[in-house]
């Protein structure tokens, strides 16, 4: 079907790419750029651009404007009641026309963000993995041990700036209920965990403005302990037990090494939704030695502690004078539990992380973490092991902790009951609620319930979206305690300042600088975190005020060091209009 003509454009990339000047891009033209989703403009392609690169006939007559062809989708979309239905139509998309997928996405950023990210993201994870017709990321099995040098370049892009990387063992707060009891017919397994990366990636530039082209979506398949996965004959992930130990490791170091190797010191590694088990170990190894950030630990603490920080307008007082009650002791409950506790100790008191640490509490799966239980604990968990009696239920732990503070990130939906949110309502005028697990399905409570049981009082955000809320009269808009408000600016502030190595004062300094875009007008609707519809300018902030720590704390290598970081940042930013073909 090829016209038979091979043409080369040679364009000239402006300001997105000034990252990376001069840089000139070939694409093919006729049939090949319709079908190329990096350059293809469908309908808007001009009269000249048909002339010139051999499209006349393989369009139709009408030629459309970006602002046209945009209205048109949306009004397809909305058409589509099924949320699943809504994620695939923007799939299809991005792998047809990339600049009109983050235009839309962009534009319409409050509404597509459920469609794209949590919660529905969760359900294509879930329900269809197989719905990605194409592979969108790198695909890395222990059958690659060896070779992952060469599996990277097989990518085609070779200027690299961010991965997300996922082994798929804890997807969202969906890992444990849907692995094992999975229904045979959907193929649902770990390699279907690929819509995270790529969802991520997605929102690293629609929200943080990174090239699409320097974001590379990574799975890492190790095996399965499925047996109806193992057995089952249409299977496609390793077909072996999963690895674990020193094989795990292995795999793992090879492809840290393998990514430094062939990006550089400076590319960034995201490490999102692995286990517990595997998570804080990978965290504290590559630290030292790479630009790395898990996302479930750092960049939930940075969100969560952002929040906190705009509550106090509400509540009063500062961080230090509240008490914190967490549901759920894993990668999200710990990494804000010591963002806390850091920050306390760094604004103000001066006190040291073992005294900070003293008004934070966390229940996990036994019941409440006290110090006689410190011997069985996992090394995460040993810092919040407090003097205290065993308590075994979150109500107990509510009425003898007596918080002012209370955080659902346990994974388990529905454990914020009406006793639990009235306790916290009786012990406090305004009780912070914050319901971080994903998605909804596994929200701790709903917003509405919050609002209800604590008779309109309770201050509160979810990790996963729900609409406003009308009680006696008055509406409630409750925010979203999510990390893709700190992630795609944080992401952006390393990579234009160069960033060798991400520090705990870069994950203060987003928090800070999010908590203060919350206006006057949000608070005034109980409203902890600011609109999602002003996410670029916001991310533009955060990317400044991460470069400026870098370049503080003599980690950035981008010199020298941009005057002004807020423009700086925004003028690295992409911008998805389309571009004249000359
Ligand atoms: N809003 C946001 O931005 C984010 C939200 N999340 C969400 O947070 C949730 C947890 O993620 P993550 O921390 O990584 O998961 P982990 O598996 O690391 O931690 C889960 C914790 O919850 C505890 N837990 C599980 N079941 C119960 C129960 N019935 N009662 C009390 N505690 C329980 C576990 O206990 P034990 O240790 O005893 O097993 C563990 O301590 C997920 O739903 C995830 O989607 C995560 C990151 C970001
Ligand atoms: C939001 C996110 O990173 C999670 O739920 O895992
Ligand atoms: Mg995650």
């Amino acid at each position: 079907m090829m016209n038979g003509v091979e043409k080369t454009i040679a364009e000239d990339i402006a300001t997105e790419e000034q990252l990376i000047t001069p840089w000139t891009v070939s694409v093919s033209s006729g049939y090949t750029l319709l079908r190329d989703p990096r350059h293809n403009k469908g309908l808007a392609f001009t009269e000249n651009e048909r002339d010139a690169h051999y499209l006349r006939g393989l369009l139709p007559p009408a030629l459309l404007t970006q602002e046209l062809q945009e209205r048109k989708l949306m009004h397809n979309l909305r058409q589509y009641e099924v949320p699943l239905q809504r994620y695939m139509a923007m799939m299809d998309l991005q792998e047809r026309n990339e600049r009109l997928f983050y235009k839309l996405l962009i534009d319409n950023v409050e509404e597509l963000l459920p469609v794209v990210y949590t919660p529905t993201v969760g359900e294509a994870c879930q329900k269809y993995g197989s719905i990605f017709r194409r592979p969108q990321g790198l695909y890395i099995s222990l059958k690659e041990k060896g070779k992952i040098l060469e599996v990277l370049k097989n990518w085609p892009e070779r200027n690299i700036q961010v991965i997300v990387v996922t082994d798929g063992e804890r997807i969202l707060g969906l890992g444990r209920s849907w692995l094992p009891g999975i229904d045979s017919h959907k193929f649902i397994y770990r390699l279907h965990g690929m819509g995270i990366p790529v969802g991520k990636l997605s929102l690293y530039t629609a929200l943080g403005g990174l090239r699409p082209s320097a974001c590379l979506p990574v799975t890492i398949d190790v095996g399965t302990n499925n047996d109806k996965l193992l057995n089952n004959e249409f299977y496609i992930g390793l077909r072996r037990r999963r690895a674990t130990g020193q094989e795990y490791a292995e795999l793992l170091d090879e492809f840290m090494t393998a990514v430094k190797k062939n990006y550089g010191e400076k590319v960034l590694v995201q490490f999102e939704d692995f286990a517990n088990h595997n998570a804080f170990e990978l965290l504290a190894k590559y630290k030292p030695t790479h630009l790395v950030f898990n996302d479930d630990i750092q960049g939930t603490a940075s969100v969560v502690l952002a929040g906190l920080l705009s509550a106090l307008k509400l509540v009063g007082g500062t961080l230090a004078d509240h008490t914190f009650l967490f549901l759920g002791a894993g990668e999200a409950g710990t990494g804000i539990a010591e963002l806390i506790a850091l920050e306390i100790s760094k604004t103000g008191t001066n006190a040291p992380l073992e005294e900070t640490r003293k008004n934070i509490w966390l229940v996990d799966s036994k019941g409440l973490i006290v110090s006689s239980r410190k011997g069985s604990l996992q090394h995460f968990k040993k810092p919040w092991a407090h003097e205290h009696e065993p308590i075994k239920g979150l109500l107990d732990a509510v009425k003898a902790i007596k918080p002012t503070v209370l955080i659902g990130s346990s994974g388990v939906g529905k454990t914020f009951t009406k006793e639990v949110v009235e306790a916290m309502a009786s012990l406090n005028e305004k009780p912070i609620i914050l319901a971080l697990s994903n998605p909804t399905s596994q929200s701790e409570c709903t917003a509405e319930e919050a609002y209800t049981w604590s008779e309109g009082r309770a201050i509160f955000a979810s990790g996963s979206p729900f609409d406003p809320v009308e009680y006696n009269s008055k509406v409630y808009v409750p925010g979203q305690a999510n990390n893709a408000y700190i992630f795609p600016g944080f992401g952006l502030g390393l990579i234009i300042s160069g960033a060798i190595r991400v520090h705990d004062d870069m994950l203060l300094a987003a928090s800070e600088t999010l908590a203060e875009q919350v206006k006057q007008e949000n608070f005034d609707r109980a409203l902890i975190y600011p609109p999602f519809s002003n996410i670029r300018k916001i991310s533009a902030k955060i990317a400044a005020r991460v470069a400026a720590k870098a370049y503080e704390l003599g980690l950035a290598s981008r010199l020298p060091r941009p005057k002004d970081l807020v423009k700086y940042a925004e003028s690295c930013m992409y911008s998805p209009l389309y571009r004249s073909y000359r």
